[in-house]
């Protein structure tokens, strides 16, 4: 307890609520436990009694039962995390017109007391918690459900909590910094990320709390908190929809698996852990149910590496392109092609009996029925004629039966030729059941027959028919591609699919045409959809999956200063809320919450390099040592400085530690050196890898994107920064911006680094 909050005049009576809060909880939690007995109870009872398949009564009660019992058992969960640390945040608010100032505790869960229904906390996502992320004190206003609530805010109070007891009060007005921020950045990151509710700013609580029912996209600097803020959004949605949305139907694109890993430890604190979380490659696999061979995504590494330059150039232009607006209009064009190969050129028979024009059939197909893709039309239309032929039916066989029926009966009655009569009606007679026979033989294959002269291809024949013609491709493109571009594309991309490979840039035009020409079930279409790193995606990409799920519910955070897949990914936001997402809302977010002053100053010096201009990032304030630059003479030293650096933060009490080299090629070698020296205590992390919390780990600068350490120590072998390319400046700029505590900078010349 400090000295100050021991003298605040109203902590007696908060530590006396703190007590009460928690001998209340501890209360629902019983109650909690015994409804379970009371639930297995009631079981045994619907079991025992009756057999409950045959019995819908019993059954409803099992129902109503599991029902509550869910109910119950989230209840607890919530409740036993809360526990510890009920609530952060008081707010005193007084409704225009009453004469009552009620006091809301807010916490992570609400809880209300049974008796009487007051809220002993309030929910921080529930409408009157608004009121302590916006800053003003006085005059405000909140809206619940439609409606605007008026009146004064007399306090905004924050509590210290730990293990249960109150260790601290603060009264915070515009005036005072905010001291809670201040002491959970200064902390250290030995939990990856984690929940920010009681320290979420003004301009982060907009975007959490921003309409639900638009699609937002946020341009946020590095360690500004897009991850953190995307996942309390997630939380935000579904505390406002848990009556009618399913967890399930929220999905969180991740740039990889190892980012997954990452975020997913401040998932369950948030109550998202149901959210499916993905990477892109492994959502369109999933979609299009299929396992496509990709043939390993290195053209980055190839560009840092500056292997075959010519060859990387080219193959990085073809994957921009596959990401393009005119690549999408290509396989409009192409896809338009398609559609004209269902148009039949006859109409439909069953035997001489026309029951459905070309003409109408190709009015359905491409009037009526365009909300299907193709193929599911073409199935639509086999029932259509299926439908036809089956009500048909009698009427064919009668018509053929009555004409030889009449023809018999006429011959019976004729007076002449007796002798001919008997031959000529076995005759018709035969030739009747000739034809029944015929008509009916029709019947069973007429449809099959007729849909026979429809192509029957699968999504891989399609894409690679695409790039089997350079001439074709330039048609599509109408003129926006010449003969030698499409010429390379064709070439490019057939060499790869003889071997059945594809690209990472191949996947988006693929989920594109599996959509229009097959479809993708239903079960696999989330409603809402979390994308990060989103700077990372292309056009294609976002568009497609659009179309593909069918909603614009996407929340997009990205930074396009770390955009290092630019080659293939987003230059610029403006393509994405003008032309795929118009309904968005677009926001920027300049401050940063991960890193020190001196470390933020440092990194801003890069973005001024960068060709498109970047606003500079302001840190929040927060002091630390500067960068410091250490120089080496052999690689062997570098366990040496490296361990020192180590053991020095670790004396400073931090606890993640993380060693970025430019390239994988350069972090090998570095890992090589450091777990000779110090086996068993180094990591080298990898694309599908988990994060170690307690060694130090080694990463290319273009996986660390998106994570933070307490220190870090950017090394170099063989690999330079500083020869002045965009990748280059953006690749050091990423790796600048993980440390939340110290950096350094480590080579055998500082000219290997920019502005060192
Ligand atoms: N309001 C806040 N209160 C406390 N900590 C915060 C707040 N906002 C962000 N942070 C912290 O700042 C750090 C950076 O957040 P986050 O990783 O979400 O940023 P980011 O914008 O995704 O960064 P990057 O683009 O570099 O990946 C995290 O440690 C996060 O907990």
């Amino acid at each position: 307890m400090t000295k100050e909050s021991a003298l605040h005049p109203d902590f007696p009576n908060e530590s006396e609520r703190l007590e009460f809060t928690k001998r209340y909880i501890d209360v629902v939690i019983e109650t909690s436990q015994s409804s379970k007995e009371k639930y297995k109870e009631n079981m045994e009872k619907a079991f025992g009694d009756v057999d409950w398949g045959e019995s819908s009564a019993a059954y409803i009660d099992i129902l109503t039962n599991s029902s509550f019992f869910e109910m119950s058992k989230e209840e607890l969960e919530s409740l036993l995390k809360a526990k510890n640390k009920p609530y952060f945040a008081r707010i005193d608010f007084k409704t225009q017109g009453s004469d009552r100032t009620e006091k809301h505790y807010i916490g992570k869960t609400s809880l209300y007391q049974r008796e009487n229904q007051e809220q002993i906390i309030v929910d921080w996502r529930s409408p009157i918690a608004n009121l302590y992320y916006e800053g003003r004190i006085g005059d405000v206003s909140y809206e619940a459900e439609g409606e605007t609530y008026e009146g004064d805010l007399s306090l905004k109070r924050q509590y210290m909590i730990e293990e249960g007891r109150l260790e601290e009060i603060r009264d915070i007005d515009l005036t005072t910094t905010d001291e809670l921020l201040q002491d959970s950045l200064a902390k250290s990151s030995s939990n990856r990320l984690t929940e920010i509710i009681s320290t979420i700013q003004e301009e982060q609580n907009r975007i959490i709390r921003a309409d639900l029912n638009r699609p937002i996209i946020v341009q946020g600097a590095a360690g500004s908190g897009k991850t953190t803020i995307a996942l309390h959004r997630i939380s935000y949605f579904i505390y406002n929809y848990k009556q009618h949305f399913d967890p399930r139907q929220l999905m969180i694109l991740a740039p990889s698996n190892l980012f997954i890993d990452y975020i997913s430890e401040a998932l369950p604190e948030l109550g998202v852990e149901k959210v499916r979380q993905t990477t892109f490659s492994d959502y369109v696999m999933t979609c299009l149910e299929k396992k496509l061979k990709l043939v390993e995504d290195d053209k980055l590494i190839r560009l840092i590496e500056r292997n075959h330059e010519i060859e990387v150039k080219k193959a990085s232009w073809i994957s921009g392109f596959k990401g393009s607006k005119t690549f999408r209009r290509i396989l409009d064009h192409y896809i338009e092609e398609i559609e004209k190969r269902f148009y039949p050129s006859q109409d439909f028979y069953v035997d001489k009996y026309k029951l459905y024009s070309a003409k109408k059939f190709t009015h359905l197909f491409k009037e009526e029925y365009t909300y299907m893709p193709v193929y599911r039309r073409i199935e639509k239309l086999k029932s259509l004629l299926q439908g036809y032929v089956r009500s048909n039916k009698k009427q064919m066989i009668e018509k053929v039966e009555t004409f030889f029926d009449e023809k018999i009966e006429k011959a019976l009655y004729q007076r002449a030729g007796a002798g001919n009569r008997k031959e000529y009606i076995s005759k018709a007679l035969d030739k009747k059941a000739e034809r029944l026979e015929e008509v009916k033989k029709a019947v069973r294959t007429s449809v099959t027959q007729y849909m026979k002269q429809f192509e029957k291809k699968n999504l891989e024949q399609y894409y690679s028919e695409l790039f089997s013609d350079p001439d074709r491709l330039v048609e599509y493109s109408r003129g926006e591609l010449d003969l030698h571009q499409a010429e390379d594309l064709c070439f490019y991309t057939m060499s790869l699919l003889m071997k059945k490979k594809y690209e990472v840039e191949d996947l988006a035009p693929l989920l594109y045409l599996q959509t229009h020409l097959f479809g993708i079930d239903k079960f696999y279409k989330a409603k809402n959809i979390v994308i990060d790193e989103a700077q990372d995606y292309s056009y294609m990409q976002l568009y497609t999956l659009k179309r593909a799920l069918e909603t614009d519910m996407f929340t997009l955070v990205g930074d396009l200063a770390q955009g290092i897949h630019s080659y293939r990914g987003l230059q610029a936001w403006e393509p994405v809320y003008k032309e795929v997402f118009p309904r968005a809302t677009y926001t920027e977010l300049q401050k940063s919450y991960r890193t020190t002053i001196e470390i933020m100053e440092e990194a801003n010096k890069l973005l001024s390099l960068l060709p498109n201009e970047f606003p500079k990032v302001n840190p929040v304030v927060r002091h630390g040592d500067a960068p410091c630059s250490i120089m080496y003479e052999e690689a062997g030293e570098l366990a040496e400085i490296i361990g020192g650096i180590v053991s020095k933060g670790k004396e400073e009490g931090f606890q993640t530690f993380a060693v970025i080299g430019k390239s994988m090629k350069d972090c090998r070698q570095i890992y090589k050196i450091l777990n000779e020296k110090m086996p068993g205590k180094i990591k080298l992390l990898e694309e599908q890898e988990s994060i170690p919390k307690d060694r130090i780990v080694v990463v290319p600068s273009y996986l660390s994107k998106g994570l933070e350490f307490d220190v870090v120590m950017i090394t170099v072998i063989d690999e330079v920064f500083s020869s002045g390319n965009e990748l280059d400046i953006k690749l050091q700029y990423v790796a600048m911006t993980r440390p939340l505590h110290r950096l350094s900078f480590i080579g055998k010349s500082m000219g290997q680094f920019i502005n060192r």
